[in-house]
Parts: structure tokens; C-alpha cells; sequence
């Protein structure tokens, strides 16, 4: 045994894999973090910039994901929540249309919104039937993917069923764009349902010091076990564990864990990998206002008949969340999918639609950062897999958003399976 080994070696400091070390932390063993960039979060990584703090691609923050509230020491993050909603431009205006229980200033404007429309709340109703039918006592995931995995179909397959049309399917479509980071209607229905679950469970919000102080506090607790700039080129099972090679450095693990994105963990798993999930893009434009656009702690989207595009979403993140624009200004961000047939749009096309959406005059506005993300989240078609295995092979385990949902939870979760897979394959 040379000095450097260890019992288990995690590749890739994002949540996946910190959520994986710090519970094998807690069981005791010895573990190496290797992470090839300069911090830790992966896919949630926090800029500053003029005083603004600028996450890398506009997420938020869930505090009702299980995963969140049982590993997350969620008031240490000051959350700053959203208001329960969304505003949505459509052909008359704009309606606002929200969860009443969460945000009781928008039960008077939703009830204006829908009570024109009872035929589309109907159907709307029908397509969320199933989360009324889940059996009480199960989880709602297992429930929802268990029950009748074969019936999952395409988001956009189940509002067709239902007849949901009009505003509602207008809102309810350019909504989930912004979520799943599409807009063909081709998410897995039951993951749809997962989601409007949890936005009616809890109000997304942002941390005070930025989305990347979710990581960052998970981090913490493992101190100098994480090693940054340490890009791992190579992982090779052996007789009685693996190699990891990094650089000139070589450890020896009895457990390996690849916690990388699913495109990157294919060229370190080596043949027996599972295919590269096809995965999503989307890109973010930050821009700082003299004047705040408007007062609303609203996400706004596109609900028109003919959207102008290009955005899925925008919203002024510095009015739900002050500690992200410095005292006296204002930060918008403008979020459009990016992907093989979607270009990055012209900044006048995103300011240009910004505008319209948020009924403001965009032409004052300084552009602070543009943050492309190419591979934000794998693909979540029907029929859902809820939980895809961890283990490869003997002394190799992989986990990260693309072994369960692709989300925060999905991530925390998949960690933890490999956690728990690891340490009874260390108790044998
Ligand atoms: C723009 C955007 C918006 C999102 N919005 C939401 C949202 O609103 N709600 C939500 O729940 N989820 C959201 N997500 C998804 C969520 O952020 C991810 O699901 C989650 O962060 C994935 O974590 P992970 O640990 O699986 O992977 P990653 O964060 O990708 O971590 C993998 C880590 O491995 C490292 N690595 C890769 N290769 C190597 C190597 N060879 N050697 C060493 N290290 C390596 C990487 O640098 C990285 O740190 C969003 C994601 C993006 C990008």
C-alpha cells in the first residue's frame, strides 16, 4: 500500500459526489475528493461581478426537495424565496397565476385569471389527477413511476389527453420549458408531475451569497479531503480495488466513485459505461438595471399565442433576492435553451423580449455576463427511471443527476445511493 490510499477515491465535487463523501464521512472511512475544477459545485457555480452575484446559468433552489431538507442546513443559507408563481404575458396582457396557500396576494388575480376559463381548469385538473390518486403512505415519486410505468408519457402527450389548451397550456407549456429545458413537450409526464408537486410543496428561492453556498457548505464539513484542479484522466479496476490516475498522481481506493455529469462519465467508466445521456442546454444573460423593470417577484414567461421568443423565462432576480445586485441597482436575468438547433440569441433579441415580458424598457439595461451551459440537464423522457444503478462493477460506482431526477434532489439522492452501496461493499 503506497501512502496515498484510501478506501474510497470520489471523482467530481458537485453535489453528487459531496453529498456521497460526506456520508461515507460519517460512516468512518477514509475518503479522497478529486475535483478538476477551481471550487466545488460542478453545475452550480456562483460568479461576482460588479458587485452583482451572477449564478452560472439562473437555477433556484427548492427547500421542499427531501434530499434538501434532510442533508442541507437550509437557514444557514438564508434563503431568498420567489414568489409562488408565474407572470405570463399573453395575448391581452399579463396574468399572474400562483399557489394561493404560498403567495395569498396572487389568489385574487389567479381566480380573475381562470374564471373566464373553466373548460381549461378542468382539464388542467385532469392532467394533474394523478398526483390525487398517488397512495397516501408511498412516496410520490415511487407511486407516480411505480404504479403504472408503462402509461408514463410525454408531458406534451398528457396535456394533448386532457384538452388542456388556451392560457393555461400557453403558461403551463413556456413554464416547464424553463424547468426541463425544452419546449417539444418531450419530458416524461410523471417527472412533469414530480416537479408541480414540489413547486406546490415549496417556493423556490436563491441563497443570500449565491447558489453556489450550497455546495460550498457541503464542502465544508469534508475540510482538505477535497483536492481542487485535480482532473482525473483515468479510473482502473483492479484486483482488491482501483486506480485512480490524475495528473502524475496515482491513488489506490478499495472503492472508486465517478460523480461526474453523465456526457463526461463514460471516459473514465470505461465499455461497460451506460450510454451518454442525451442532455439539455441553456443559456443566461444577466444585465443590470438603474431602475428595477418592475416590482414583482415573479418568474415571467411567454404565454402568447405566437411567442416572440427567444427566452423561456426572465425575471427580476435582485427584487425576490437583494443580496445578488449591490444597494441601488437591479439584476435581470433572461434565460433562453441553447442546444445543436438553437444558437446562442443576439443580445438585442434577448434585451428585445426581456422587455416585452417584463413590460419595461430594456434599452438602459448593461449586459454584466452571458453564461452558456451546453450540458445542464440530461434528458427525462418517457417512460421515467427514477433510479438508474449506481454499482459498474467491483470497486467502481457511479452516481450524479443522470443515475435518478436531473435536479438538486436527483443529485443528493444519487450521492447517496453510491454512499450506501459503497459502504456495504467496504463492510464485506
Ligand atoms: C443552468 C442550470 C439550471 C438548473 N436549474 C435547476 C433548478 O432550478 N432546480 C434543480 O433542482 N436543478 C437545477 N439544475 C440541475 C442541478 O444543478 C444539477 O442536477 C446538479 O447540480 C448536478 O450535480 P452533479 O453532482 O450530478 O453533477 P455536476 O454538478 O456536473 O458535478 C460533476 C463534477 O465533476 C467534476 N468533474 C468532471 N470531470 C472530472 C474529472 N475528470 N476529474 C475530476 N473532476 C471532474 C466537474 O468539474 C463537476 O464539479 C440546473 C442546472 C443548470 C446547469
Amino acid at each position: 500500500m503506497s501512502e496515498n490510499d484510501t478506501d474510497v477515491v470520489v471523482v467530481g465535487a458537485g453535489l453528487a459526489g459531496l453529498r456521497c463523501a460526506r456520508a461515507l464521512v460519517d460512516r468512518g472511512h477514509d475518503v479522497v475528493v478529486l475535483e478538476r475544477d477551481d471550487a466545488v459545485g460542478g453545475r452550480i457555480r456562483t460568479d461576482h461581478v460588479d458587485g452583482f452575484a451572477l449564478d452560472r446559468g439562473f437555477q433556484l433552489l427548492n427547500p421542499a426537495y427531501r434530499a434538501v431538507r434532510r442533508w442541507v442546513d437550509v437557514d444557514a443559507l438564508g434563503l431568498q424565496p420567489f414568489a409562488a408563481g408565474v407572470a405570463a404575458r399573453n395575448d391581452d396582457g399579463l396574468v399572474r397565476l400562483g399557489n394561493p396557500l404560498a403567495a395569498p396576494a396572487l389568489l385574487l388575480p389567479s381566480v380573475r385569471a381562470v374564471l373566464p376559463r373553466p373548460r381549461e381548469v378542468l382539464a388542467a385538473a385532469r392532467w394533474a389527477a394523478p398526483l390525487l390518486r398517488a397512495r397516501p403512505g408511498r412516496r410520490l415519486a415511487t407511486s407516480l413511476t411505480t404504479a403504472s410505468p408503462r402509461r408514463d408519457v410525454s408531458r406534451r402527450e398528457a396535456l394533448d389527453r386532457a384538452g388542456v389548451d388556451g392560457l393555461l397550456r400557453a403558461t403551463l407549456d413556456s413554464f416547464f420549458a424553463g424547468v426541463v429545458l425544452e419546449d417539444d413537450g418531450s419530458t416524461s409526464q410523471a417527472y412533469a408531475l414530480l416537479l408541480t408537486a414540489t413547486f406546490l410543496a415549496g417556493t423556490p428561492a436563491l441563497p443570500e451569497h449565491g447558489m453556489q453556498a450550497l455546495p460550498a457548505q457541503l464542502a465544508g464539513r469534508l475540510g482538505d479531503r477535497v483536492r481542487l484542479g485535480t482532473a482525473v484522466d483515468s479510473v482502473e479496476t483492479v484486483a482488491g480495488g482501483a486506480v485512480v490516475h490524475a495528473g502524475g498522481t496515482t491513488l489506490r481506493a478499495r472503492q472508486v466513485v465517478v460523480a461526474v455529469a453523465g456526457q463526461d462519465a463514460g471516459a473514465l467508466t470505461g465499455p461497460d459505461a451506460e450510454p451518454t445521456p442525451r442532455t439539455k442546454g441553456v443559456v443566461t444573460s444577466w444585465f443590470a438595471a438603474d431602475e428595477a423593470p418592475t416590482d414583482s417577484h415573479l418568474l415571467f414567461v411567454d404565454g402568447r399565442s405566437r411567442p416572440s421568443g427567444p427566452l423561456v423565462n426572465t425575471a427580476v432576480v435582485s427584487n425576490p433576492a437583494p443580496s445578488y445586485a449591490p444597494a441601488g441597482q437591479h439584476l435581470v436575468q433572461a434565460s433562453a435553451l441553447l442546444g445543436p438547433d438553437r444558437p446562442v440569441p443576439t443580445e438585442d433579441d434577448v434585451r428585445r423580449h426581456a422587455g416585452e415580458l417584463l413590460g419595461a424598457d430594456p434599452r438602459g439595461w448593461r449586459l454584466l455576463h452571458r453564461h452558456e451551459v451546453p450540458h445542464a440537464l440530461p434528458a427525462q423522457p418517457a417512460p421515467l427511471a427514477l433510479r438508474r444503478p449506481v454499482r459498474l462493477r467491483d470497486h467502481l460506482v457511479v452516481c450524479g443527476d443522470h443515475r435518478d431526477t436531473a435536479s438538486i434532489q436527483g443529485a443528493l439522492v444519487s450521492g447517496q445511493r453510491a454512499a450506501l452501496d459503497v459502504a456495504a461493499a467496504l463492510a464485506r
